[in-house]
């Protein structure tokens, strides 16, 4: 026994503290030695007041009363008993006998009674009877207490814990579950318990987590982990991370069957564990993860998984013997609306370019963000150029319209160099490295457009590296020369005008043209001297020509968009004029239509004012590029020059002249000159000469020559070839 358990300390046995009421003091005195005798410690109360006074200050275990007192008798102390200590036993110890009085004072609460006059022995049996009873159900009463106290500190604990604690049966069915669950996934416990676990795992992890506890090997020292996604209740349908633990029930120290929750199987639980929410660890990782493979303001995937993507679909390339395509964009006029709006506002425009790449690509390919303005699009799967082709042209057009920049409308264009595997290229590295050549190949010629890689673009890195430093060489050497071709007036056969082309006398190669290093001179910036030079010779050359009795002699210039962006452009030209004295009436700058829409307002601000001093502009290529005509009767445009493309198709017939006669009609309407160039034949001639194209170039009247050999010819009528 342990009278500590209690909170008013139980007297038991000898012990026990006994109030003794009478008003006869004889009998009083006669019970009270009785019982002390027996070794109680016993307190007299003579009468039914005194009694009620003592309960109101000191603790009894029993209480021995009479029942009939005068004022206050003994129904009375017991009621008083009842309120004050109630855990305090009663026997009635009374002459009354009466049925009525019995029943009342038992029903009162009274544990026994004795009648009056009472046999000591059977008075003290009662009264030892009544204390055993009352110390058991005190004892009962402790053992219940401690364990609804455990109950609840158990019950505190499993409930407190920040994981889900639970267990399972044989089949999976749940016995228990705290009511973590309710906070974490929204479920009452009564309602898991006898449900299969099944019912709350997200339909993706269904087939592996119902598997996970069927292994055979799941010991104390091995219990089963894993990470699953669990459904939480309701119409949300979200799912969060659980990291699971599960341990098996060891049945000799968990012998119980069923669900303690209501429900459930009846069967004896196999296995407890818990659930921790690793939700935030999982998205945190997640993003970890997506912020080192993707671009995060524009949310595609970065150069690393582009890379990766790229890999793979090279190797599934050459297995299945398909081809695949690498296309490397970028964006033209990013850096001038950048720089004009700021970062803010060229972080939108990327996004919204983004978007409107996106839509032109199907599922399975990868569009990229490499870095700044650049692009890289993967077409895993393609059955020739053609498909490629028709991607690029879509991905140009998808650009097009303006893009709506809070109060501003700003136009970008885009340059895609595609590589196709495996003619350009059998690896990753140099399908990008290709891919980007072509780009740079398609800046060259004026921005917005397309071109596929062919090996003619290619110079190896150490090349490259050697033909830069040449190049350098060659403008400090001054190994650059300027041949000129003339443009012929077709119906008079004179010479009207030269155009400037730039070679590079190199001193172990020869004579290399254009295609060979201009590229290599855009990209290195190379490009900006070597105008100058171009310029300062073709000037001086066709200066003194002029001076020299062909007052009208034009010079054509080819002009780099590069140059034309330079925000300088016009002021290094006409500095560079002027120093030569060259006369600007006699001056035609050739720039194709991309360079002029890559930034229509600058541009068009620049040639006004090269315009405003006499400077002619022509058109260069004409009818390949944007074909945007509305610019034309903005622009102080002079001549047309129709791309030699259509010239050739001249003489395929009448479907492939029509866009010559659209070009020069017009040309006519607009009145405007036109120059056809790359006329070659007879036919040629006389077509354009029967449109009332005036004015042609080609190799029909000779290639490019170096100004030795066009001063010779000067003035001369060059009917053909041979004899310019
Ligand atoms: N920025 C600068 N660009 C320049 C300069 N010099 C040249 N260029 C650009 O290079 C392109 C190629 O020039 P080139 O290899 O000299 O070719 C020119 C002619 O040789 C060629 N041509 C002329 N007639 C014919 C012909 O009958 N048939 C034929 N197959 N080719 C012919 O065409 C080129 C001239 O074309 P265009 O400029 O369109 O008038 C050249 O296109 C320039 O863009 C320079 O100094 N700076």
């Amino acid at each position: 026994m342990a009278p500590e358990l209690t909170d008013q300390p139980f007297s038991y046995g000898l012990t026990a503290r006994i109030l003794v009421v009478d008003d006869e003091p004889r009998l009083l005195n006669t019970l009270a030695s009785l019982l002390r005798d027996r070794g109680y410690e016993v307190t007299e109360a003579h009468g039914g007041e005194k009694a009620c006074a003592l309960a109101d200050t000191q603790h009894f275990d029993l209480a021995l009363l009479d029942l009939r007192m005068p004022d206050v008798d003994g129904f009375d102390v017991m009621a008083h008993l009842t309120n004050v200590q109630p855990d305090c036993g009663v026997i009635v110890v009374s002459g009354e006998s009466s049925f009525s009085a019995v029943s009342r004072a038992l029903r009162r609460g009274a544990l026994d009674y004795i009648r009056k006059p009472f046999d000591p022995e059977e008075l003290l049996a009662t009264v030892e009877g009544v204390i055993g009873k009352q110390s058991l159900l005190k004892a009962h009463e402790n053992v219940q207490m401690r364990l609804e106290k455990s109950e609840a500190l158990h019950r505190y604990i499993v409930n407190s814990s920040p994981d889900i604690v639970f267990m399972l049966d044989d089949d999976g069915h749940f016995c228990f579950v705290n009511s973590k669950v309710e906070s974490l996934l929204g479920y009452q416990p009564s309602e898991l318990c006898g449900r299969h676990f099944r019912h709350i795992l997200d339909d993706r992890d269904v087939t592996r987590g119902s598997y996970a506890l069927k292994g055979p090997n799941i010991t104390a020292d091995n219990p089963r982990t894993l990470e699953v996604r669990l459904k939480t209740r309701g119409s949300r349908r979200a799912t969060r991370h659980f990291e699971i633990t599960a341990f098996p029930v060891d049945p000799q120290t968990w012998p119980h069957t069923g669900a303690t929750q209501g429900g459930g199987s009846g069967k004896l639980a196999r296995y407890y564990g818990t659930a921790r929410d690793v939700t935030e660890r999982k998205e945190a990782e997640a993003f970890i993860n997506f912020q080192a493979y993707h671009d995060l303001l524009t949310r595609l995937p970065n150069r690393a998984l582009f890379k990766d993507r790229l890999e793979l679909a090279i190797t599934h390339a050459r297995r299945s013997g398909q081809k695949l395509a690498v296309m490397f964009l970028d964006l033209d006029r990013f850096k001038v609306i950048n720089d004009t709006l700021g970062h803010a506002m060229g972080d939108r425009l990327l996004q919204a370019v983004t978007h409107r790449l996106e839509k032109c690509i199907r599922k399975g390919d990868t569009l990229s963000r490499f870095g700044g303005d650049e692009f890289t699009l993967l077409l895993p799967s393609i059955h020739n150029h053609e498909d490629a082709r028709q991607i690029a042209k879509k991905l140009i057009n998808s650009l097009r319209a303006p893009f709506q920049l809070g109060d501003h409308e700003v136009f970008v264009g885009v340059s895609i160099g595609i590589a196709i595997h495996p003619e350009a290229g059998e690896n990753m590295d140099q399908l990008i490295q290709n891919a980007d050549i072509a780009m740079y190949h398609v800046k060259a010629k004026g921005k917005d457009g397309y071109r596929f890689y062919s090996d003619s673009m290619n110079i190896n890195t150490a090349n490259r590296l050697n033909l830069e430093r040449d190049l350098r060489l060659a403008l400090e050497r001054d190994e650059l020369r300027v041949f000129y071709q003339p443009q012929v007036c077709s119906t008079t056969n004179r010479v009207v005008g030269l155009e400037a082309l730039v070679r590079w006398q190199h001193p172990e190669r020869g004579l290399l043209y254009p295609r060979d290093f201009l590229p290599l001179a855009e990209e290195t910036k190379l490009i900006g001297l070597l105008s100058e030079r171009v310029l300062d010779q073709a000037c001086q050359d066709v200066g003194r020509w002029i001076r020299s009795g062909h007052p009208d002699l034009r010079l054509a210039v080819n002009l780099s968009p590069i140059q034309v962006e330079h925000p300088r452009f016009v002021e290094t030209l006409m500095q560079r004029v002027e120093a030569h004295n060259f006369p600007a009436g006699n001056l035609e700058i050739e720039i194709t239509e991309n360079v002029i829409m890559n930034d229509l307002e600058q541009i068009s601000q620049k040639l006004r004012e090269l315009a405003s001093k006499g400077v002619r502009i022509a058109i260069d290529d004409f009818g390949t590029g944007y074909s945007s005509l509305n610019y034309l009767h903005r622009l102080p445009i002079h001549t047309l020059k129709v791309d030699q493309s259509f010239v050739k198709a001249i003489r395929s017939g009448e479907d492939g002249a029509c866009i010559v006669n659209a070009i020069v009609a017009m040309a006519h309407g607009l009145k405007l000159e036109i120059v056809a160039e790359g006329v070659e034949t007879d036919e040629q001639l006389e077509y354009l000469r029967g449109l009332g194209c005036h004015q042609v170039q080609g190799f029909f009247y000779g290639p490019a020559r170096p100004a030795a050999d066009i001063c010779k010819s000067l003035g001369q009528t060059p009917a053909r070839a041979a004899s310019f």
